[in-house]
């Protein structure tokens, strides 16, 4: 019993900066030459870049690699557009592509250690093949331009992140917009380098990419028919514990993310009339249970531990979060390994490492590992969230508002969650959708929110997705 599916909604796909280098390869082997993808990647930041800013005196920056071609190609689009720009360089270009540019490139240069700021500041220094951190000196006079410059616009990522990790390898400026050349990086969407890409817009250049990762995308979220009642909506079970506000909070979400009928079981009152209290035991059997949520408030002591065993046991889909990981990391992973029933781990990075430790990488790197070893989609939050599947499968979805950083908005996640899976979604498709709901719910709710006034906006975040 559920709600007619739709097709998941893939979001835009995430290159690694190998899986960028295959593909470019993919592209110069079907006989395009390098320099003509140089000219189309340089002409689409030229025009995002015409778009974006009013265009006022403009100062690019470019450094030794391609990613200073791009730079010079930028250059000569804008200069021909009418607009006064000046070169500042890191270094001569090094690479065939980028020398070729250089030679087009008729303008003013001059090293960028003389160079004066100018009102728009476009970095090409260092993209996908930054290697190392930025010398001092580079860094201080890339922040010099950056603070004097009204506007700033990084070609395909700041110079100074690290692309498949999102690490900063030396102090990065906050720039306004960036313009990812053929598809996403991690560091697009990953902590820290994230919060210094301003927009993001992605240049298409004709990239095929062969992506093992998305970003996080709307959901496609049908509102009920006319054949549709209480139960094809999706039953969600809360099983509350020793703090039952945060089970109160869960089930609320899941109410408000759509589920027909919510159950709530354990001490406490309160909460809508809507919320069924139910027995734990009578709830666990009821085969019409689409998902259960534990963790939210359940407590860690011998109650808590038998009624996680009880959920682990009922054969109904999991959402596993805070309290219900902790008792997990005590008894190992075993337990999830012989589900029969898919289950979504939640845990913030605390969770996480009690979990599985300090497996290498990125945190992509590590939320796909989890998976893996644990059999179960893993959503490893925090100001970035990724979600991952057990077949390697990973989304990735974009900065939500940092007021989520607060007490119990976790829990609402996972109530939102659970009606995600009971109305019919594949754990991994729920928890996407789960992820996006709550981020815009959050957008909603705006400055100042607490987890308590996000239930309350996501109607207007499921509106928007039916
Ligand atoms: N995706 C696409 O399809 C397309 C991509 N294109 C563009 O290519 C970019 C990637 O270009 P790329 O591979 O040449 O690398 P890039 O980022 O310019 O830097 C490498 C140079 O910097 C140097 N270097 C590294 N770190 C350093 C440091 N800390 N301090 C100083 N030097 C440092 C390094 O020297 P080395 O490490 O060898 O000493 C090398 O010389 C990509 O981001 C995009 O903009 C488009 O043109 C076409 C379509
Ligand atoms: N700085 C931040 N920016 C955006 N979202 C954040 C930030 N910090 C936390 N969040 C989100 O807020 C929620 C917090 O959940 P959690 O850590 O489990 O808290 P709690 O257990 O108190 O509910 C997660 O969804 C997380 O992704
Ligand atoms: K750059």
């Amino acid at each position: 019993m559920s709600l007619p599916t739709s097709e998941p909604v893939i979001g835009r796909p995430i290159l690694t900066a190998a899986e960028t280098r295959a593909a470019e390869e993919a592209i110069f082997a079907a006989g395009t030459p390098v320099i003509d993808l140089m000219e189309k990647a340089g002409a689409a930041v030229a025009e995002a870049a015409w778009r974006f800013a009013a265009m006022p005196p403009t100062l690019i920056l470019c450094g030794p690699g391609n990613n200073g071609g791009d730079g010079y190609v930028v250059a000569r689009h804008l200069a021909e557009r009418g607009v006064h720009v000046r070169v500042a360089t890191a270094g001569e270009p090094r690479t065939e592509a980028a020398k070729v540019m250089r030679a087009r490139w008729d303008g003013p240069v001059e090293p960028i250690a003389g160079a004066r700021p100018a009102p728009l500041l476009i970095d090409g220094l260092f993209g996908t093949g930054l290697a190392r951190a930025l010398d001092d000196e580079l860094v201080h006079h890339v922040a010099r331009l950056a603070v004097a410059a009204k506007l700033r616009i990084a070609i395909d990522l700041p110079s100074g992140v690290e692309t498949d990790s999102g690490a900063l390898l030396s102090a990065v400026p906050h720039f306004d917009l960036t313009v990812a050349l053929g598809a996403l990086k991690p560091a697009h969407l990953l902590q820290p380098a994230a919060s210094r890409c301003g927009r993001v817009a992605v240049a298409d250049i004709g990239l095929a990419a062969h992506a093992k990762a998305w970003e996080v995308a709307r959901p496609h979220l049908a509102a009920p028919g006319a054949a549709d009642h209480k139960y094809t909506r999706g039953l969600v079970t809360v099983i509350g514990g020793a703090m039952p506000g945060a089970s109160l909070l869960a089930a609320m979400a899941a109410q408000r993310a759509g589920a027909g009928y919510v159950v709530l079981t354990g001490e406490g009152s309160g909460g809508p009339h809507a919320l069924v209290r139910r027995d734990e035991a009578e709830a666990l059997a009821d085969t019409r249970t689409g998902a259960v949520v534990i963790g939210p408030g359940l407590g860690r002591d011998a109650g808590a531990r038998r009624r996680l065993r009880a959920a682990l046991g009922a054969g109904h889909p999991l959402v596993i979060d805070a309290d219900g990981l902790a008792l997990l990391a005590d008894g190992g992973l075993s337990h999830l390994r012989r589900l029969a029933v898919p289950a979504v781990l939640t845990p913030h990075e605390g969770e996480f490492r009690r979990l599985f430790g300090e497996p290498a990488g990125s945190k992509i790197d590590r939320a796909r590992d989890a998976a893996a070893r644990s059999g179960a989609v893993v959503v490893l939050k925090g100001a970035d969230s990724v979600v991952a599947h057990p077949d390697g499968r990973v989304a990735v979805a974009a900065a939500a508002p940092a007021w989520l950083a607060s007490a119990g908005t976790g829990d609402v996640l996972a109530g939102i969650m659970g009606a995600m899976i009971a109305r019919g979604l594949d754990p991994f498709t729920a928890a996407q959708a789960a992820l996006w709901l709550h981020g815009d719910a959050a957008e909603r709710a705006g400055a100042g929110l607490i987890a308590d006034d996000l239930p309350a906006h996501l109607a207007a975040s499921l509106a928007v997705c039916a």
